[in-house]
């Protein structure tokens, strides 16, 4: 019997069905990742590995699971953590999750825009503290969404999404691309410009670029104080896209009104953190993908195609096939 080990509990019924296919499933019981030791230790004699984004899935790991590791499937679309050339190396496949969690995380992409920019978390906090006794013009007061401009960084599934719903709130879409997307830009109507001319013109800057050395620190305090004066930025894509300090920086002294982070560097961040401690910015914990439906469909996608690669077919989402 083959073993497969999965380093968090999946939701839905996937992990049943995969333990009546005849695989013995090992899942790591708690909400946390496996410590690096423990996982070391899990993954011995494993031969399909479901891992997540706390999960270093790099050289080390692969030759600590043994050579009868075949694929390692990973439960996100971003594939950061996992060293694919070590995989490559070894012949393992990595599978991942695109596609199906595009519109959950535009979605809420969708939502840190508007809770930032009209203070939501602010105003539900200011009620809860008993402060409101009268209504007064000059309350919360933020920038309007509709029929403002929005800068897209990175214009692939999420990006378009996200600019999909910036469209339905009548907003002029200006995107960053390493190449240009004809169809998108047609059916959005929207204009490809380079980074600092987004920085320059856009009242909201939304990120959706994956983690790559490229990539890394991309929103640096020299791009961050280009943006325009009063601007929101969002990132729903990784929270080393931008640089934290500068980030703060920019916040205390302009040119940022606010930030809605669902990603961040450190993630997770401490309770004490200064971005915690800032009223205009809102943080979720890492929930971009985290619809219902969508779980769940994550949870299919990585057993069927782990299993796929187990049982000598090709796998659908393969990010890696030796
Ligand atoms: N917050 C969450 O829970 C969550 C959920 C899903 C995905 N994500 C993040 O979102 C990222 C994007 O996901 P996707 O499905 O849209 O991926 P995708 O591959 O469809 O789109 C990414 C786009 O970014 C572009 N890009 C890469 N480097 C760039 C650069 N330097 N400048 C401009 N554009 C660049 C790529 O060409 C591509 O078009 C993932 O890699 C992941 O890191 C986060």
């Amino acid at each position: 019997m083959e073993r497969v080990f999965v380093t968090r509990n999946l939701p839905g019924p996937a992990l049943g069905e995969l333990r009546r296919a005849g695989y013995q499933v090992d899942v790591w019981p708690e909400f946390t990742a496996p410590p690096r030791e423990a996982l070391l230790e899990r993954v011995r004699g494993a031969a399909g590995l479901i891992t997540m984004l706390e999960d270093r899935a790099d050289a080390e790991l692969m030759d600590a699971a043994g050579p009868q590791l075949k694929v390692i499937a990973q439960y996100s679309v971003g594939l950061d953590n996992v060293d694919l050339e070590a995989a490559r190396k070894r012949g393992i496949v990595v599978t991942h999750t695109p596609g199906v969690l595009t519109d959950a995380t535009a979605d809420l992409a969708f939502a840190l825009l508007a809770a930032a920019a009209r203070r939501v978390v602010e105003g539900h906090d200011y009620v809860r503290r008993g402060e409101w006794k009268t209504w007064h013009p000059e309350l919360l007061l933020g920038p309007e969404l509709h029929c403002a401009t929005v800068g897209v960084v990175g214009f692939g599934r999420i990006g378009q999404a996200f600019a999909r719903r910036a469209r339905g709130f009548e907003m002029k879409v200006l995107y960053a691309s390493r190449h240009p997307k004809p169809e998108a830009e047609a059916a959005l109507d929207a204009e490809r410009v380079e980074l600092d001319e987004l920085l320059a013109r856009a009242d909201f800057v939304s990120l959706h670029t994956p983690l790559t050395p490229e990539t890394h620190r991309l929103m640096n305090a020299e791009r961050l104080a280009r943006m325009k004066e009063g601007a929101v930025l969002v990132n729903t894509a990784r929270g080393k896209v931008v640089d934290t300090g500068a980030l703060l920086d920019a916040l205390e002294h302009g040119p940022l009104f606010a930030a809605g982070l669902d990603v961040t560097d450190p993630e997770p961040l401490p309770a004490d953190h200064p971005l915690l401690r800032h009223p205009r910015v809102v943080v979720t914990p890492h929930i971009g993908s985290a619809g219902m439906r969508t779980r769940r469909r994550m949870a299919e996608m990585v057993t069927h195609d782990l299993r796929a690669v187990l049982e000598g077919r090709a796998p659908k989402h393969a990010a890696v096939l030796p």
